[in-house]
């Protein structure tokens, strides 16, 4: 069977990212940039006052200095004149310094009567002055293609005179669940049927990562039912079925889309939850095959989806982030599964993270999952661990789960 390493290479290698399309800067945060940033001017434009107070020759300015004031200059309205020897102009924060000054004598350290100020804290040259692309200039590149735009970028961006950005279109997932037993929350639960739990939580998990999630009609257990409705997620990025991924009678997805051409890169991996993780492709549609079982279907969409998302959404091919914590309690040996425990986390006296594993971990407890905080990470045969030893987690809040 194929490592969670393996296989995620081989899931992530299959996908490129989704085209870019134009948005408007307060709709790029989130998004992940497909074109650089490029500088559209310097910034500042021209040597600046960061002060309220007086433009000045610092030569001029020493202390007790009374200079003549000569002009005004507000921000947006640069002062035309020079400042000539035995002079000053008044400034305002953010205007252009005047020709002639070099420094800016604070408001607070003079005073001003009858058009002359007198200087009460002598001025050194280049005081208190914003040089010309102190920030960035004209053409420099910004922010670079591939990185998840935060709120500072978006102002970034904006500073340096973009209206738009150039941003990947948000992946569209088509989500797929199967079975004869399930119903949806609200409907009426057939004899012997569950409610659906897991397109809601994978379509969660879709907007999550910055996709837009299209959750399909159930699928009953027949494989014309599901190779239909498999057949309207033709145009999605990516098709996320549950369900039918298993070895019995009912398990469907395989055989079902193969009538329409399913070409299967692999069927089951060395991990728990999730043993039975499909990847193909249906047509051009990369088809990732989830378990049915509710914690295994998100377990694997945690590995798999989630780093799916972010490389068709243009950013990196990367596993899921980790922390290091301790163990809340002694973990047993594993087995040939890459096993994850669903944690919660706390703090010891010492200030440590520490993470503590449920002591049920049945594939089909929702509640657990829910609230877990952590994945504590068991590689193949890791040996047991005592209370307190150092363990891998995946912290499920930095994924927005
Ligand atoms: N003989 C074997 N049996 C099973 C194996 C195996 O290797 N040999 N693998 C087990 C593992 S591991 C898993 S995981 C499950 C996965 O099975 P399927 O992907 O085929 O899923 P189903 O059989 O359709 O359902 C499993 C379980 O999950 C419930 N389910 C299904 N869909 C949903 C949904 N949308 N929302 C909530 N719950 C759902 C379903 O009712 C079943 O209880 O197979 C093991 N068996
Ligand atoms: O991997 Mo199946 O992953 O529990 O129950």
């Amino acid at each position: 069977m194929l490592s969670v390493e393996e296989a995620r290479a081989r899931i992530l290698g299959g996908l490129a990212p989704t085209p870019a399309e134009a948005v408007a800067l307060p709709e790029g945060w989130g998004r992940v940039l497909a074109r650089p940033v490029i500088a559209r001017l310097t910034q500042p434009p021209a040597d600046v006052s960061a002060m309220d107070g007086y433009a000045v020759r610092a030569a001029d300015a020493v202390l007790d200095a009374r200079l003549a004031v000569v002009g005004s200059a507000p921000a947006g309205h640069p002062y035309a004149g020079r400042v000539g020897p035995g002079q000053a102009v008044r400034i305002f924060t953010g205007a252009f310094i005047p020709q002639g000054a070099d420094a800016i004598l604070l408001q607070e350290d003079a005073v001003a009567a009858d058009g002359v100020v007198e200087v009460r804290e002598a001025v050194r040259a280049g005081r208190w002055v914003r040089r010309r692309g102190l920030d960035f200039a004209e053409g420099e590149a910004l922010i670079a293609p591939g990185r998840r735009l935060t709120a500072r970028d978006v102002g970034l961006a904006a500073a340096a005179n973009h209206p738009w950005l150039m941003v990947h279109r948000r992946p569209r997932i088509g989500i797929l669940a199967t079975g004869d037993e399930i119903a949806l929350p609200g409907d009426p639960i057939p004899p012997g049927g569950i409610v659906s739990s897991n397109a809601h939580a994978i379509a969660a998990m879709v907007r999550a990562g910055g996709g837009d999630p299209l959750v399909l009609p159930i699928a009953p257990d027949d494989r014309e039912a599901i190779a239909a409705t498999a057949a309207a997620a033709r145009a999605c990025d990516l098709l996320v079925t549950t369900g039918g991924a298993s070895v019995g009678d009912h398990d469907l997805i395989q055989t079902a889309l193969g009538q329409d051409g399913f070409a299967l890169d692999f069927w089951k991996i060395a991990m728990r939850p999730g043993k039975p993780l499909i990847w193909g492709r249906l047509g051009t549609t990369p088809v990732l095959g989830l378990p049915g079982n509710p914690v295994s279907a998100m377990v694997c969409a945690v590995q798999f989806l989630m780093p799916a998302l972010a490389v068709l959404s243009g950013e990196p091919a990367a596993p899921p982030p980790t922390i290091q914590a301790h163990a809340g309690s002694a973990l047993p040996e594993n087995d040939k599964r890459f096993d994850h425990l669903r944690a919660t986390l706390s703090r010891d006296r010492d200030g440590r993270v520490v993470a503590t594993p449920f002591p049920q971990q049945d594939s089909s407890m929702l509640k657990t999952l829910a609230r877990a905080e952590a994945l504590i990470l068991r590689a193949p045969y890791a040996p047991a661990l005592p209370e307190g030893a150092a363990v891998e987690a995946i912290p499920l809040d930095r994924l927005g789960l």
